[in-house]
């Protein structure tokens, strides 16, 4: 049986997190290993609204992240054998869990994280389809038949599951980086570790209530909170995990490309970006507006694949400038819960200090504050939404990711120019572009070094298309078909004597 949190006697009038919840049980304090939930709640999850606690989760490390993985390990050769229609059909009941109870997982996701309920519900939404997407997919690893070159030799390739995965999400998307890891490798036969981010623990438990309700086997979906570095360890050094999914800051990327090397372990890596946004002369302007919004200022500008570093051609600089600047300076900011608010805080402090330092340096460099540039007067992490103008193109802010909602807008001359500019970044993942001349659309795309582009756009993120990053911007894609290809090896078998 498994413990929910219990009911907290509230002292205020506003009512806890559990309370207006419609189903309080999805609000757990204990991780689920081996199919048990276990471990003392210790470690305090915060509203980043106002540091209130919502809850406490257990502090794992190296011993339980070992019984994790042993559990995984017992669980991969039933859950590898059932039939692709059986896992298929406990993924789309996941699915359809995760659809019924939208709103309760929005609002502990908006509770824990920040961004506003409208975005949050967009998160669970899509989080809830790449697990339909995967549960349909399950029924699609094909294999092949190949040509043989000898006459009595027949030659197969086949697919089949790597092993135990591990899975470890960063606090920015609290849903959907826990579904598009672990429903490609569920679908193709894998079992499961997950190691969430320890600010955003609790939609991730959630979602774990959910598939055990879907009756996902005991062991083949396991979480654990705690220490990240040990737990890390585990996942990239025991000899039972084959992959490691991993979405979050470039440095600790490496840490487990590393950590991985010991093991010659296969990884996915979902890593930092420094996406450029380019507006062309010939682009409809206001639309790029809203494709700036959208693509900055979404999730307070914390989102890997969100425009950091804004180029406008000269002729329509000022305009871009003025009409972008105008409807930042509208946005309400407020607690993501309440009706209208489009930017809630910052996740931390270190998060505020990093958009206080870009800014400093931009301005230092003769940049000019459009709108915002300071905390904002709710006080704790909020901050004002941003816009720069006149940013030199060696500033701080055109080398480093902000993960903040800091619009830096460029001057640029002509596309050879914005081109190299763009790519002068070790990154690669997400880059974005307005223009309406179709041969431009064609050689810009093209010329750009990253995994994904969006044309007339700032928001490209599905569950059908592949999500992915070039140079220090990881390896591997995610979501799509790509996405399952990750979770299978490739075994090919010679019949001869035919
Ligand atoms: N690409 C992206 O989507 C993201 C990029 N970032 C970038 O990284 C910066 C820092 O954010 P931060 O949250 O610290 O990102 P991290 O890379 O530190 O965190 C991502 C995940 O990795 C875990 N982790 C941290 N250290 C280790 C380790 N040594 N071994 C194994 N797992 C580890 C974290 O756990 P825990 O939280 O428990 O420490 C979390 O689950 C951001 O400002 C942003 O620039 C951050 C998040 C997402
Ligand atoms: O920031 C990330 O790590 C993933 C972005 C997901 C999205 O674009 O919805």
């Amino acid at each position: 049986m498994n413990p929910p949190v219990a009911a907290r006697a509230s002292k205020t009038s506003t009512p806890s997190l559990h309370d207006r919840l419609k189903d309080s049980s999805l609000l757990r304090d204990r991780c689920y290993i081996d199919g048990a939930w276990v471990g003392t709640p210790s470690r305090p999850v915060t509203n980043p609204v106002n540091g209130v606690e919502l809850a406490k989760v257990p502090a794992f490390s190296t011993a339980e992240a070992t019984q994790a993985v042993e559990a995984a390990e017992r669980a991969f050769p039933a859950w590898a054998k059932l039939t692709a229609k059986q896992r298929s059909n406990i993924l789309r009941k996941w699915f359809e869990l995760i659809a019924a109870n939208r709103e309760d997982l929005a609002l502990i996701l908006t509770s824990e994280q920040g961004k506003p309920l409208a975005e949050a519900l967009g998160e669970v939404d899509i989080g809830g389809a790449y697990v339909e997407f995967f549960a349909e997919e399950a029924r699609r690893v094909y294999g092949e038949t190949i040509p043989t070159q000898r006459p009595d030799a027949r030659l197969l390739a086949i697919k089949q599951p790597i092993g135990v995965c591990g899975a470890i999400t960063p606090w920015n998307f609290p849903c959907s980086m826990i579904t598009r890891k672990v429903s490609p490798a569920l679908a193709a036969g894998c079992t499961v570790v997950l190691k969430p981010a320890n600010e955003t623990p609790l939609t991730a438990l959630a979602l774990v209530a959910l598939a055990e309700k879907a009756g996902v086997p005991k062991g083949v979906f396991n979480i654990l909170t705690g220490n990240s570095s040990a737990i890390g360890k585990v996942l990239c050094e025991h000899p039972a995990v084959r992959f490691i999914g991993f979405t979050g800051s470039t440095e600790v990327g490496k840490i487990l490309y590393q950590q991985a090397a010991v093991g010659v372990k296969k990884l996915g890596l979902e890593l930092g970006g420094n996406a450029p946004f380019v507006v062309f002369d010939d682009a409809d302007i206001d639309a790029a507006v809203e494709g700036a919004i959208i693509s900055k200022y979404r999730n307070m500008g914390q989102t890997c694949v969100c425009a950091n570093r804004i180029y406008a051609q000269d002729k329509i600089y000022d305009a871009f400038v003025e009409k972008l600047s105008k409807k930042v300076a509208a946005m309400k900011i407020g607690d993501g819960t309440e009706q209208g608010v489009v930017q809630g805080p910052l996740i931390n402090m270190d998060a505020v200090l990093k958009v206080e330092k870009h800014i400093d340096d931009a301005v230092k460099g003769g940049a000019k504050v459009v709108t915002g540039g300071k905390r904002h007067a709710l006080g704790g992490s909020f901050f004002e939404p941003t816009v720069l103008s006149n940013v030199k193109s060696d500033a701080l802010v055109a080398r480093e990711e902000t993960f903040g909602p800091l619009a830096p807008v460029f001057r640029f001359k002509d596309e050879a120019d914005v081109i190299a500019m763009c790519n002068n970044s070790p990154f690669g993942l997400a880059s974005y572009f307005y223009a309406r001349d179709l041969g431009r659309v064609w050689r810009v795309a093209e010329a750009l070094e990253a995994g994904m582009v969006g044309v007339n756009t700032g928001l490209i993120t599905t569950e059908v298309a592949p999500f992915g990053g070039v140079k220090e911007s990881g390896l591997g894609r995610e979501g799509s078909h790509h996405g399952m290809e990750e979770y299978v090896e490739i075994k090919y078998v010679m019949m001869a004597g035919v």
